[in-house]
């Protein structure tokens, strides 16, 4: 899916909601344990009940790697169940990968062409090369780690020189390697207020923003400082739609979670768009 066909997709539904399916074996509901595929039902029965609400999904791959080899059955499985049912749907590979060249390309052959992503989460540490083979693609995206919303954020991505923090080189320097069309930029949810200072360095790309919800960021802040003209923002939330309950009405309540946050991205597009 390239840019304009995102913006499309935000501009018919109204939504710039990203629901993460950090499908936990732990958290799901216990009836679900008795399917054959657990993980599968669930993501199955939430993708159902929310795809008109959101524009994107994000499977984070832990959920699925820490399964062995029936999580990874249960991604592929949600993965082509999307793509088969909702095609306009823009699909993320939360995997935050990267590594020397030639791995790097590897990687992004696990997810663009053995599994059908349209974006994988990628960290910048490792520069350059460790980055471009996942933008030889066309129409798939890297999503770089550029401000992350936990707390150890504070550990590195702001450290300073000549005045310049770390994540502002990071954007600077990696925004030259490809463009709006092949990368995004990952800012949490709870470091709305750099948003701005952000939007100086990448005024035109789509910025990945996890950190609603469960984390406490808010969205309002986030429309407010991060939105540009083609919105450029895909909010994730995951634990507060996912589960919104742990009962057989589990669909249900996750769609009303979901309605209760496309509401609010429906009047932030109007009030900013
Ligand atoms: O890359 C991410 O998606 C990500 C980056 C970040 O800075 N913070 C962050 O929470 N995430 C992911 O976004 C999701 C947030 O989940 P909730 O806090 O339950 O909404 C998880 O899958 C995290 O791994």
């Amino acid at each position: 899916m390239n840019k304009e066909q995102l913006f499309q997709q935000i501009r018919e539904k109204k939504s710039f909601l990203c629901v993460g399916l950090d499908t936990d074996i732990q958290k799901i509901p216990r009836f679900l344990l008795d399917t054959t595929d657990a993980i599968f039902a669930f993501n199955k029965e939430i993708v159902d009940a929310t795809h008109d609400l959101a524009v994107a999904y994000k499977p984070n791959l832990a959920f699925y790697e820490s399964l062995g080899v029936n999580g990874w059955n249960s991604l592929e499985k949600t993965v082509n169940y999307i793509r088969y049912n909702y095609p306009d749907l823009f699909i993320i590979a939360d995997a935050k990968r990267g590594d020397i060249g030639n791995t790097s390309s590897l990687y992004a052959r696990a997810f663009f062409d053995s599994m059908d992503f349209d974006a994988v989460t990628v960290a910048p540490y490792m520069g350059e090369d460790s980055v471009k083979p996942f933008l030889t693609y066309v129409d798939r995206w890297v999503i770089l780690l550029a401000l992350t919303s936990n707390k150890g954020a504070d550990d590195f991505q702001y450290m300073s020189e000549d005045g310049e923090r770390l994540f502002e080189r990071v954007l600077k320097y990696s925004s030259e390697w490809g463009d709006e069309e092949n990368m995004m930029y990952v800012v949490g949810a709870t470091r709305a207020e750099t948003l701005s200072d952000i939007r100086k360095i990448v005024p035109d790309h789509f910025l990945l923003v996890p950190g609603v919800g469960a984390q406490g960021g808010s969205l309002a802040e986030v429309a407010r400082y991060g939105m540009n003209k083609q919105c450029g923002l895909l909010v994730n939330s995951s634990r507060q739609i996912i589960y919104a309950s742990s009962g057989e009405d589990f669909a249900a309540k996750a769609r009303s979670a979901a309605q209760e946050v496309q509401t609010e991205m429906a009047g932030l597009l109007d009030q900013y768009l």
